[in-house]
């Protein structure tokens, strides 16, 4: 509860991902001990951890994948960086709570080691005035959002929040889509072979999606759909939320969205490549674009001495960028080509180092719930 003398929150007010920022949520990495790779996890990260499966996901059969304690300590170092800029760059940071433990869950069709609130995008969109918690496609993460409670009811016992929540998946064996990777004909075995969860008879194809399937632009908001699992998840974000105008975007990417594109403020956004323009609506196509330059390996950590070395992020984790403002924004210190390209656009960079991007799934935009901007419900996409 609020303190007597303390100032009253700002209220919840978050539209687009460039106006400028007074509050944040920032994630957190303590108990991070293990990947636990269960079929939910590998079919999540399907794309990018398909080649190693089998090698070093599981070498013995085991779901736990222990994760070194040097990398969660360099992470959070990393972290406390990226803390330390927002504030000095005017934002209010606030954390969600810390597990305390390592913790392991269990639902009565599977259990798992879970995950802490790092990426704290993925869980929950802010659309406007109203937190969404949407489906966890990983079952590690399904009680992850309890540790962020404090901060969402900080908001809605302040007024004018709403906050909805999708229908939490059962996420039992068969709730979750392998359609996206069959349909570029890949194999899916290594991903569902194994797989430990419990059937729940009638049960099929269940609502799942992440936040940051999502990208906001006022009144618009894009939705990249790759199964049904999403489909769902639209349809029920359309029903939901009456206000705002929802753009599927066709399997533009597995899940989430933030490491191909980053709206950087009206009429211009970084993009991964040209091959992702097709995916926008009419309107975005025009827009200017930076595209995301190439980047050196040397900018990669190299794990090979620590055995550990499942990427489950992408080489193109770092496009996942931070906006302070429409001229300011947060990006790694170890991606300079980006921040060379971004300077000559007339930005102003705040570089923060971030090394384990690729085995931890996230970036800046992924570690972040920007829960305070300053923008409406415009209409960007005119
Ligand atoms: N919000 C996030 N966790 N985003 C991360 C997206 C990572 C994306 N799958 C990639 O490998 O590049």
């Amino acid at each position: 509860m609020p303190q007597p003398n303390s100032a009253p929150p700002p209220a919840l007010n978050s539209y687009d991902e460039f106006t400028r920022l007074d509050e944040v949520v920032l994630g957190r990495a303590e108990h991070y001990t293990d990947h636990h790779t269960d079929t939910s996890w590998r079919l999540f990260f399907y794309d990018n951890v398909a080649p190693v499966l089998g090698q070093q996901a599981s070498p013995s059969g085991e779901e736990l994948l222990p994760i070194p304690p040097q990398l969660v300590d360099e992470l959070n170092e990393d972290i406390a960086g990226l803390a330390d800029a927002l504030t000095a760059c005017g934002v209010n940071v606030l954390r969600p709570a810390a597990p305390g433990k390592d913790v392991d869950i269990r639902s009565p069709y599977w259990d798992a080691r879970a995950t802490p609130p790092l990426n704290v995008r993925d869980q929950t969109i802010i659309l406007g005035t109203t937190i969404v918690e949407t489906a966890p496609h990983v079952r590690a993460r399904i009680f992850e959002n309890d540790l962020l409670k404090p901060v969402f009811y900080r908001y809605y016992e302040a007024g004018g929040a709403n906050w909805l929540s999708m229908p939490r998946p059962a996420l039992a064996r068969d709730s979750l889509d392998t359609g996206y990777f069959t349909r570029q004909g890949l194999d899916v075995a290594r991903a569902t072979e194994g797989e430990m969860a419990g059937v729940i008879e009638g049960l099929g194809l269940e609502m799942v999606f992440d936040g940051a399937q999502c990208m906001r632009l006022g009144r618009d908001v894009l939705v990249n759909v790759a199964n049904h699992n999403h489909e769902l998840a639209l349809r029920w974000l359309r029903d939901n939320l009456r206000d705002l105008r929802f753009h599927r975007l066709d399997a533009m990417a597995d899940n989430h969205i933030d490491s191909v594109l980053v709206p950087l403020r009206p009429g211009l956004m970084l993009l991964r490549s040209p091959e992702y323009l097709k995916f926008l609506p009419k309107a975005m196509q025009s827009w200017d674009v930076i595209y995301a330059p190439e980047t050196d390996d040397s900018n990669f950590p190299d794990y090979s001495d620590l055995g550990f070395v499942i990427p489950i992020g992408s080489r193109y984790m770092d496009i996942n960028l931070l906006s302070v403002d429409e001229d300011t924004v947060i990006v790694n210190s170890l991606y300079p080509e980006l921040i060379d390209v971004l300077e000559r656009r007339g930005f102003t960079v705040v570089p923060v180092r971030h090394r384990h991007r690729r085995l931890f799934g996230g970036g800046f935009h992924c570690f972040t719930l920007d829960t305070v901007r300053r923008g409406g419900p415009e209409e960007y996409l005119i």
